[in-house]
């Protein structure tokens, strides 16, 4: 693999195709699931947990021995993603080969150089993903990094996200200026919010400062635009830092 290109992508509602059935492939389909994906397996096994999901019609099964035939164009068109996990590094080969043929990003568990994608070591904090990956130098080595992140990072931070997101969506229904908009964004992180949500005096902060946005006044300029540099933008800042 020459540099990865890390991205984040929505599998809510999207089928993705598991071929394998032990304790690593239980773990891509709990990941699988977590981001909403619907999940088909192809396995001669399964572990006790793939079946209890299976029981409550969280996934698919196909008990049967994978065979290349099964991946014959239409079957396999549906699939966004595909993991190999069977401990055969000859069918995971197979299934990277055929997959790959249409087109598909293939997760190969036991061959990273063959895989069109690998999975990181991840912490969330509501809308915050961290994800550390090694590219397979070692996965443990990325599982230890993610576990310091996520003592670093506290469950503030989902409330913390949740605020920007919330504040920033309120800046971007006032301000039509986009440059004016950005300067707001990053003068927001100067505040000292994840303190107020760890002492307890977030909430009341919170509404007294969406009351003041929310509000205004904007001073508008001669084209209707808010007019940033005025003392409005500036009250909104001090006030947040102060109250
Ligand atoms: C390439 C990759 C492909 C992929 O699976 O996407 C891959 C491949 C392999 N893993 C192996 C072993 C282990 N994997 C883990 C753990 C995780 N492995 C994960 C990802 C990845 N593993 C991808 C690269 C990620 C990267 O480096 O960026 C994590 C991050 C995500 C997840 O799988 O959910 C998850 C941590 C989840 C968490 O945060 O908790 C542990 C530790 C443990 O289980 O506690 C061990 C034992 C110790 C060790 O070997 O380090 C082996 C050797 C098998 C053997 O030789 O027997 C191979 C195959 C090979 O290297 O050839
Ligand atoms: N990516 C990762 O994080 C890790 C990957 N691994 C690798 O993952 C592989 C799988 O690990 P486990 O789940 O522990 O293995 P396992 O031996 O418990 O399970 C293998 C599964 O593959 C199925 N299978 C085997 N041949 C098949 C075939 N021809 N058609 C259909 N199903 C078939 C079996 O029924 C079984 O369910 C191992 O080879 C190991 O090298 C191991 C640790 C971590």
């Amino acid at each position: 693999m020459k540099y990865p290109y890390p991205i984040m992508v929505n599998l809510a509602g999207r089928k993705c195709l598991v071929v394998g059935g032990g304790p690593i492939a239980e773990r891509k389909v709990i990941s699988l699931l977590e981001a909403g994906a619907h999940v088909t397996l192809i396995s001669t096994e399964f572990t006790e947990g793939i079946a209890e999901l299976a029981n409550n019609s969280e996934v698919v099964l196909h008990r049967q021995t994978f065979h290349p035939s099964m991946m014959a164009v239409d079957e396999l068109m549906p699939y966004t993603l595909v993991v190999a996990a069977t401990n055969s590094a000859e069918v995971n080969a197979q299934v990277y080969e055929f997959a790959t043929a249409q087109g598909k990003l293939v997760n190969v568990v036991d061959q990273p150089e063959l895989s069109s994608y690998i999975q990181p070591s991840v912490v969330r904090r509501g809308k915050l993903v961290i994800a550390v990956s090694t590219g397979g130098a070692s996965p443990s080595a990325a599982r230890k990094i993610a576990r310091e992140l996520d003592n670093k990072y506290g469950e503030e931070y989902a409330i913390y996200l949740d605020f920007l997101s919330e504040v920033r969506h309120l800046v971007q229904s006032k301000i039509a200026d986009k440059q004016a908009r950005q300067r707001m964004f990053k003068e927001m992180l100067d505040w000292d919010v994840l303190d107020k949500i760890r002492d307890g005096s977030f909430d009341h902060w919170k509404d007294k400062l969406c009351l003041a946005i929310e509000r205004g006044p904007w001073p508008t300029g001669p084209a209707g635009q808010v007019e940033t540099d005025r003392p409005s933008w500036s009250a909104i800042t001090d006030f947040g830092q102060r109250v």
